[in-house]
């Protein structure tokens, strides 16, 4: 997607995904619900877009075969979560053919393994390079073998990678995996120790939180952001509520002290919509049971209004020019702990 100027202003399609059953506490099913009673369509609408909502996708009928037995013993509600991976992957399938930015809202970050593996596939055949922002607390690379909590929200970017085991959860769908080179973790600060050692061997890249403390959020994200090619790039950010500091989002089921405060976020969204670059996004892990009187939903909304080009400044063309500061020549962007 080009960057939109006022008179080309493109749809946004929602998708709401009420999916719990890949975290360890319960709640996020209410996340869809929450993200519209904050005001998210109509705060799209007055940015201009044409909002289409698709409405939540139906949770589908499950049970646990022969494919998914051998991952029952590691990973908590198998079956519910490969019915809904495949569920969400077909219909975020049909809405990127659709006209419109799609925003997946959650939902667990389990659910990206549909909606990313969706656009992975997308991807492919509009000759497009897929990368993924992990915008979150976690790095999610846990696999059933690795895992210690047997949630598999923490298992997301494991399985966009193209982790063999997890591979069951599509039924027999195929995507492009996601090279780890072209996946991006942003504001880590809680990985598990096998999680951090195929991080290392893997070679994702990662700002975690000792990064964006040092050198902050704007070096970091523009750093990024000019590694990508602007003319093949389809970014999908993956927000996750945790990446937020629990004092201004607490209604996240995995609250991780020490993240994001409320203008390093926006900043990171507005650097993001600058860059011309997002082509879908996923709102993830909203727990409106934990939450206080909808503060962190109303927070993501806003969020997102950021991300799609809510701009704060009085010249609109300081934000709108491509990134360029260069941080000279150090290279902390790919190092994890
Ligand atoms: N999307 C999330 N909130 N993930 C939390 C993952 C926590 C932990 N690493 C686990 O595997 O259980
Ligand atoms: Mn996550």
């Amino acid at each position: 997607m080009k960057p939109a100027d006022a008179q080309d202003l493109p749809s946004v399609a929602l998708l709401g995904i009420p999916l719990e059953y890949g975290a360890g506490a319960r709640g996020t099913l209410m996340g869809p619900a929450a993200l519209r009673t904050a005001g998210l369509p109509q705060a799209l609408a007055g940015l201009g877009y044409g909002v289409t909502d698709h409405g939540d996708i139906a949770a589908p009928d499950y049970a646990l075969t022969a494919d998914l037995q051998p991952l029952a013993e590691r990973c908590r509600n198998v079956a519910e979560v490969a019915a809904w991976t495949r569920v969400i992957h077909d219909r975020a399938y049909e809405v990127l053919q659709s006209d419109g930015l799609p925003i997946f809202m959650g939902g667990d970050h389990s659910l990206s393994m549909g909606s990313v593996s969706a656009v992975a596939r997308r991807c492919r055949e509009q000759d497009r390079d897929l990368v993924v922002l992990w915008v979150d607390a976690h790095s999610d690379f846990n696999t059933p073998e690795t895992t210690p909590s047997g949630n598999m929200h923490g298992m997301s970017v494991a399985f966009l990678c193209g982790d063999p085991s997890l591979a069951p959860l599509l039924g027999g769908r195929s995507f492009p995996p996601v090279p780890t080179s072209r996946v991006h973790l942003f504001g880590i600060r809680s990985i598990d120790a096998q999680e951090r050692e195929a991080i290392h061997a893997h070679g994702l890249g990662c700002s975690d939180m000792r990064a964006i403390d040092e050198f902050g959020v704007s070096v970091l994200m523009r750093q990024f952001l000019e590694g990508l090619d602007p003319e093949r790039t389809h970014l999908h950010v993956s927000l996750d509520v945790d990446f937020l500091d629990p004092h201004i989002a607490p209604g996240v089921g995995t609250t991780v002290p020490g993240g994001a405060t409320y203008r390093e976020a926006h900043l990171v969204m507005e650097l993001l919509h600058d860059s011309g670059l997002v082509g879908s996004v996923d709102l993830v892990e909203l727990n409106p049971f934990l939450d206080e009187r909808g503060k962190s939903a109303l927070l993501m909304a806003d969020l997102a209004s950021s991300l799609l080009g809510r701009s704060i400044l009085l010249r609109r063309e300081v934000g709108t020019r491509r990134p360029s500061l260069k941080p000279n020549g150090s290279n902390f962007m790919g190092v994890v702990g």
